[in-house]
């Protein structure tokens, strides 16, 4: 059955699943984390309970035999300094050089040497969780047929590294992606290299590496397995068909050691075929919309048709209904907002309206409960990829309350492309307006500080006026009010700067230029930013972004296409809690308003499509 792990009984079988300690229990002496150089690297270390990073680099030291004094270690958002705390059993850490010293990188070390000191298994789930009790089955099965000579192979289609795992009888039972492959990663094997472990990836916003944290997010997020994503863990895995380039000199190496990656593991389901080989007519109304949702919930980037699998059910080479599948989650949970990529935004399924379970579906949804449950199972995941998932839940739930459908919701979400010109989509519209709303906020607050600092002044002169007695010298103490030049547009001082982790593009959209000049006010007059030519009208805005944007060429499934990467209109990194608190709350009052303008934009031209109608 399609996208289920095997029985709770069979996972009670011993396989080699660390017996793992989780988040807060550290009564246990020791913890063991997975250390992942930039280059793609991966040892298994025992942690003292009083370890801190400074010991934790001098056993990396030893261990991989490369100075570690200049080097950071990384997990997630934070920089790990004396406190661990937050580090739980089978953490992936990452050991990054810093800026200063790329020029000389970590050497990859595959060899026995390092295996020796790794006593770690074959294949280890990372994680602790219920939720992935169900992949120890799997995880027994592929290590037994390693165990008896049956390895797995690589898949030829893809940007990225992936190979097939196989059970005992020689069937394909799981796909792996090694973290340090994927495109652009040290280890690719397609050649799209040239790029460090967490650096930004083929998406400015999805870092290179951090692509499996997002498959394993978007099956924990798919609830009631409601849109049929497949099983999937993160492991640490160990085998010699893994790729190894050589880092110092560009080439491929003939790797025949065993090498240890950090990976995704995703449940192999067999099909007939992908969407983007067949008509749509015949997919599920229902299937469509399930997986739309999760989709748009996840902001998702990269759902093209070589994404959805297809099974045909009943009936070799019969029409009849077939059962949809969406894989390959990477590319989801973007950092900033993101151009989301839905393949199935004009399929004529995306165009009729929601049904009661899947109102009722959306409206239980929790984005809170959703970023804290991700906050607990995957900790390396970023605060500013949580908050892509809390905005983009409110704004999915509050536009299906509103009526509008699948395809509505998308296309709000979706940027408009014009020759070396790109819009900003709707809801990028909104969030612009909801920052400048907070930014509004702040600028009031402290123009009324101005205010009763005046209003404190002048009585404070008022009073020493009348108690001063007429000075016949002349020299009167009463100063000329202050003027407070506090608070202009350009007042860099009013912006938290949380450190933007990300590596700026040198073609970032300039929020705060943005902001200086149009100061959206509800009619979003138009604003002109000279030569970067952003130009903003009432209502659905005829905006204009011009600038040269970069492309990065993009060869994938069936598409081949080239797609500009490096434009971010909205970052969420650059709010401090409060101001985040504030701009959801303001996002959430432009919501009707936005939707409203939609409606009217939209009726008579979208073919309404009534339950009548046969897919
Ligand atoms: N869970 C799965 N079950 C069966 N086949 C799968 C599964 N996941 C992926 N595949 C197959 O492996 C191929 C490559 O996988 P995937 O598209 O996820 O890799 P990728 O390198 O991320 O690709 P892309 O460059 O298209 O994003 C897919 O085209 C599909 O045929």
């Amino acid at each position: 059955m399609a996208g289920k792990f095997d029985s709770p009984v069979q996972t009670q079988m011993a396989v080699a699943v660390s017996n793992g300690v989780c988040n807060g229990e550290y009564r246990s002496r020791t913890r063991r984390v997975f250390v992942q150089t930039e280059t793609g690297c991966v040892l298994g270390l025992e942690l003292d309970r009083n370890d801190n990073a400074h010991t934790v680099k001098r056993k990396i030291q030893i261990a991989f035999n490369v100075p570690t004094d200049e080097s950071s270690l990384t997990f997630g958002d934070r920089t790990l300094n004396e406190d661990f705390s937050a580090i739980r059993n089978d953490s992936p850490l990452l050991l990054t050089r810093n800026v200063m010293h790329r020029s000389s990188s970590t050497p990859c070390l595959s060899g026995k040497n390092l295996q020796q000191r790794d006593q770690s298994s074959l294949i280890e789930i990372l994680g602790c969780s219920a939720r992935f009790d169900g992949a120890t089955g799997l995880v027994k099965e592929i290590i037994k047929a390693i165990k008896n000579g049956v390895d797995p192979i690589p898949v030829n289609s893809g940007l990225g590294g992936a190979y097939y795992f196989r059970n005992i009888k020689g069937e394909n039972v799981a796909i792996v992606k090694p973290t340090d492959e994927e495109p652009f990663a040290p280890n690719n094997p397609k050649g799209f290299i040239g790029k460090a472990l967490g650096q930004p990836g083929l998406k400015h916003s999805v870092r290179v590496g951090e692509t499996g944290f997002r498959e394993v997010a978007a099956y924990l997020l798919d609830y009631d397995h409601f849109a049929n994503v497949p099983p999937t863990v993160l492991v640490k895995v160990t085998h010699s068909v893994f790729n190894v380039n050589d880092v110092m000199n560009g080439n491929k190496l003939q790797n025949t050691n065993k090498v240890s990656k950090i990976a995704s593991l995703q449940q192999f389901i067999p099909h007939d075929f992908d969407a983007s080989d067949h008509g749509t007519s015949s997919f599920p109304v229902d299937a469509i919309h399930r997986i739309g949702i999760l989709d748009i919930r996840i902001l998702n980037t990269d759902r093209h048709g070589g994404n959805l699998l297809v099974r045909k059910f009943g009936g070799v080479g019969g029409f009849g209904e077939v059962e949809l599948i969406p894989i390959d989650h990477g590319l989801c949970l973007p950092e900033s907002l993101e151009d989301p990529y839905f393949e199935w935004i004009h399929w004529p399924q995306a165009s009729i309206p929601f049904s009661e379970i899947e109102l009722e579906y959306i409206k239980n949804i929790d984005p809170i409960r959703d970023s804290n449950m991700l906050r607990t199972e995957l900790p390396m995941i970023r605060e500013a990829c949580l908050r892509a998932l809390v905005l983009c839940s409110i704004f999915l739930q509050e536009a299906a309350a509103f009526g509008l459908c699948l395809a509505e919701i998308g296309e709000m979400m979706s940027r408009q492309f014009h020759v070396q010109q790109v819009e900003p989509s709707d809801l990028e519209v909104i969030c612009l307006e909801a920052k400048e709303l907070v930014r509004e906020i702040d600028l009031s607050f402290f123009e009324a500080d101005e205010r009763d600092d005046e209003f404190q002044f002048v009585m404070d002169c008022e009073a020493a006026q009348s108690n001063l007695a007429p000075d016949m010298s002349g020299n009167s103490s009463v100063k000329a009010p202050l003027h407070y030049e506090f608070g202009s547009v350009n007042d860099q001082s009013f912006l938290a700067h949380v450190d933007e982790a990300v590596e700026e593009s040198e073609i970032q959209v300039d929020e705060d230029r943005f902001r200086t000049a149009s100061r959206l006010s509800p009619s979003l007059k138009k604003v002109n930013l000279g030569e970067k030519g952003f130009h903003y009208h009432c209502g659905k805005p005829e905006r204009s972004y011009t600038m040269g944007y970069s492309y990065s060429s993009r060869v994938s499934g069936s598409v081949n296409e080239q797609l500009p990467t490096s434009i971010s209109f909205v970052k969420f990194s650059d709010m401090n809690e409060d101001e985040w608190n504030l701009f959801i709350v303001k996002f959430k009052e432009l919501l009707y308003p936005a939707f409203t303008n939609v409606r009217s934009r939209t009726i008579g031209q979208r073919q309404k499509l009534g339950n009548s109608c046969q897919f």
